[in-house]
């Protein structure tokens, strides 16, 4: 197979970290790690789910491209996909909207974009499940950028599939058809 990327997108909330994981856990299919400037939330590891970085030690990154996303930013980065292609021709990662067409224009060939849907009731209640402090979850909530990540941009039209995230056995389905065709 040539070296894909599964690039995972859609707002804050709609399931992209949990078909990331569920991509990981039934296929081996490893995500690549993104660099931030957020806080770690309870749980979140360094190296693990993202590379927390400080505003300077952001900057001395070798960034394939990189977004201001509701007052932080992120990053991903030519040699962090490169070393997941190193695991496995077929990788997966979380980005924004901004971000999945950065891939989709370098990439053309070999980007397959998840665009994950949910109404804003319920991200909101998962989101207030998943623990997120309150204050932050509104802002999350009301930046541009979330609320553009609901809709597809037109850059990425006839080039995505939707998943509407509500059930999340129909979900799961919905992507393991994905991935099966993959080739
Ligand atoms: N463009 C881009 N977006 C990223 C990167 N890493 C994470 N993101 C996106 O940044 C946004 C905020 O991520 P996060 O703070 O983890 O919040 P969450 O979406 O609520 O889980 C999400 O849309 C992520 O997909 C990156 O390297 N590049
Ligand atoms: N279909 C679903 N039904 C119920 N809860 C879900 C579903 N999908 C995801 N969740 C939960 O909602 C929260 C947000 O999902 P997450 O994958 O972190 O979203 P994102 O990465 O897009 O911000 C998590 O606590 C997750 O376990």
């Amino acid at each position: 197979m040539k070296n894909k990327v599964i690039v995972i997108t859609g707002a804050s909330g709609t399931g992209k970290t949990t078909i990331s994981r569920y991509l990981e856990d039934k296929y081996r299919i490893p995500h690549v790690i993104t660099h931030t400037t957020r806080a770690p939330r309870t749980g979140e590891k360094n190296g693990v789910d993202y590379y927390f970085e400080t505003k300077e030690s952001f900057d001395k990154n070798h960034f394939l491209e990189q977004v201001e996303y509701s007052g932080n930013k992120y990053g991903s980065s030519v040699e962090g996909l490169e070393q997941a292609w190193q695991k496995s021709p077929l990788v997966s990662i979380v980005v924004d909207s901004k971000g999945a067409i950065a891939y989709q224009k370098r990439y053309p060939e070999q980007t397959i974009i998840l665009f994950m849907k949910a109404d804003l009731e319920t991200v909101t209640d998962r989101l207030k499940k998943r623990g997120d402090e309150f204050e932050r979850l509104k802002q999350r909530i009301a930046s541009e950028e979330n609320r553009r990540d609901f809709e597809i941009p037109k850059e990425l039209y006839g080039n995505y599939y939707e998943i509407i995230n509500k059930d999340i056995k129909n979900t799961k389905d919905s992507v393991d058809g994905i991935v099966q065709k993959i080739e």
